[in-house]
């Protein structure tokens, strides 16, 4: 008989400064030993429900509950936050909100330092542990200087010595490479299978998380649980759609061809039986039409020969060299610590070239000033607490407009343009505070946009949102890009965000520029893919598992996805 070691009955739970319940009447049984994905729209009480499994509520968010939780039988208002925290181990969405550490060796350390491990054997088990994600080489790093897939690579080693029952991740795939991503999905999958612990993962991104087996996934929808089934009965169910949430990519390209899906493993590319559908993919490939080229603007950004060291002794970039044109959209792609957000940094002037020159309007960046710069670029950050200065949503998003002296009536009018863009006008008097992660991220987006840029970096955009938000966004910086002919820099891990919404992939790999291509063309090249940690995506497997090329199925895919988005 299985034992339940997280229970849920008729649970509700508001925060306190809200006046309805975030949480409503929550009836969950996870048992031991199971792996079960929580999924929902951006703002559905996701990280809320996980803040009652590892009781950073009632202990560090104030507000009411009502009914009962248990975990690992014990009732979660009445015990203490050591009690949950030796049952819990958690990784966060905000990776650095996690660090205990002073250096990366002691924060991988921490757990078996509190068992009071001796040195000797603790030092290898260390090793080992940063060994497996790949960041043995920085055991000596103070945290915050990394990347930030370092930092989440180094919460992933740390919570392989959690001597506790439950694991809770909360997005543990949004700061990662592609490569790492699939790694920590096989990581998760192995502590699940050997340690034979309950995990729990939130992840808007499913389809990497199908990609080894999951037991059940719980859908919620405000504060509601609306669905608990197995991942193929999910899939074959309207309920993503109907819920904003995005399906395997797969998926989406056999109902497009007009196949209907039978229950047999559709949870797995690998696994699925594709000869019901074989005929009508090939049939509905070979009606594709190509999309017209654009015609290249003017250069508006020239980097020539550049490199960049934070310390002398270690260099980070090493003889970059690209151009960017007036109104192009560009992904910046590779592996974690590559180099990728220093880019961007040189690229808004907040950093300073070591050696070589950037370009701006034909003119050396010297001659501006940050102030400039920054009214022609704007600078997404990757992690939104790192940019939120104000407490109030609306006083937030004025702020650059504040500090480049606009009008009172143009700050009130790009503030209010730039808040209903990003579906946050509704919040806009509410205090930051009570925003979720990913709401804080379409705040610092609507932040930028006030101020109307020629050139917009955005570093994961879309990181932490759900896919009706993700659409939004995106389609939104599409039509900033076609109709005002802002150049739109990505720089990202999601595969699909930029086969979909980018013309041009720059490949970065340990400081140095390794390919600079049509995305397509980048993404069937084995080479790069290994080199930069990229990742092919499912309609690369389902094309060549059906014998097409693989990148023109993709492009096929895409202009379809477009028109389906403009009808
Ligand atoms: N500390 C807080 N105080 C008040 N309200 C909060 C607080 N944290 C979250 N909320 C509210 O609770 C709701 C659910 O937030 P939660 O972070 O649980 O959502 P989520 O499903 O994890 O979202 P996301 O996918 O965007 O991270 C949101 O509408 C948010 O505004
Ligand atoms: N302030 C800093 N001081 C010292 N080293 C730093 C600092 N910031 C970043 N680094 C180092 O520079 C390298 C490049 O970091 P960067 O943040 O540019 O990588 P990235 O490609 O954006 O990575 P990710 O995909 O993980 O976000 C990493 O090895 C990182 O550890």
């Amino acid at each position: 008989m299985k034992k339940p070691v997280i229970e849920f009955k008729d649970f509700s739970f508001r925060y306190k400064s809200q006046t309805e319940d975030t949480l409503k009447h929550i009836n969950l049984t996870i048992y031991e030993g199971e792996k079960v994905l929580l999924l929902g729209p951006s703002g559905c009480g996701k990280s809320t429900l996980a803040h009652c499994i590892n009781g950073l509520i009632p202990f560090s968010y104030d507000g009411e509950c009502q009914g009962s939780c248990k975990i690992a039988s014990l009732e979660v208002v009445q015990s203490s936050i050591f009690q949950l925290s030796s049952q819990v181990g958690t990784v966060l969405q905000d990776s650095d909100a996690q660090f205990v550490g002073l250096s990366v060796g002691e924060d991988i350390a921490y757990a078996l330092e509190n068992e009071n491990m001796p040195r000797e054997e603790m030092i290898p088990r260390v090793y080992q542990s940063a060994k497996m994600v790949d960041m043995h080489e920085f055991l000596n790093h103070v945290p915050y200087d990394l990347s930030g897939g370092q930092k989440q690579r180094v919460a992933l080693a740390g919570i392989m010595h959690d001597d506790v029952k439950i694991l809770l991740f909360d997005e543990p795939l949004a700061a990662l490479d592609p490569m790492m991503g699939n790694d920590a999905i096989d990581l998760i999958d192995r502590i699940y299978r050997e340690q034979k612990k309950t995990v729990v993962i939130i992840e808007h991104r499913l389809e990497d998380v199908l990609y080894r087996h999951v037991d059940r996934v719980i859908l919620l929808q405000e504060g509601k649980i609306i669905a608990d089934m197995t991942p193929d009965e999910l899939l074959l169910s309207p309920l993503l759609k109907e819920n904003g949430i995005r399906e395997p990519l797969y998926i989406t390209a056999l109902k497009n061809a007009g196949c209907q899906l039978q229950p047999d493993h559709i949870s797995h590319i690998q696994d699925i039986d594709l000869e019901p559908y074989r005929q009508q993919l090939i049939d509905d490939f070979h009606q594709s039409i190509p999309s017209k080229p654009q015609e290249p603007q003017d250069v508006i950004i020239e980097v020539k020969d550049l490199s960049f060291a934070y310390q002398s002794d270690h260099q980070i970039l090493d003889n970059v060299s690209f151009e960017i044109r007036k109104g192009e959209k560009i992904a910046i792609v590779g592996k974690n610590g590559a180099g990728k957000s220093t880019i961007a940094k040189l690229l808004c002037g907040i950093l300073r070239p070591t050696k070589g020159q950037i370009l701006l309007k034909g003119q050396d960046y010297m001659q501006y000033s940050i102030k400039e710069i920054g009214g022609m670029i704007g600078y997404v950050m990757q992690n939104p607490n790192q940019m939120i200065v104000k407490d109030m949503i609306k006083d937030e998003v004025a702020l650059g407009l504040t500090l480049h002296d606009y009008s009172k009536e143009d700050i009130e009018k790009n503030v209010e343009e730039a808040l209903k863009m990003c579906n946050l006008y509704a919040m806009r008097n509410w205090p930051v505070s009570a925003l979720s992660y990913g709401q804080k991220k379409r705040m610092t987006i609507a932040s930028i946009l006030a101020m109307k840029p020629d050139v917009m970096i955005l570093d994961e955009p879309t990181a932490g949102q759900d896919y009706r938000v993700y659409t939004e966004i995106m389609t939104f910086l599409d039509y900033l890009n076609k109709e005002y002919g802002i150049t739109i820099l990505f720089i990202t891990h999601d595969m699909h965000l930029a086969i979909e919404y980018t013309d041009r992939a720059i490949v970065f790999s340990e400081g140095t520029c390794i390919g600079d291509d049509s995305v397509f063309k980048i993404l069937s090249d084995e080479d790069i893919i290994q080199r930069a940690h990229l990742k092919q995506t499912s309609l690369f497997t389902l094309a060549k598992r059906i014998g097409l090329p693989c990148d023109a199925f993709t492009q096929h895919f895409i202009e379809h996805e477009r028109m389906n988005r403009h009808e």
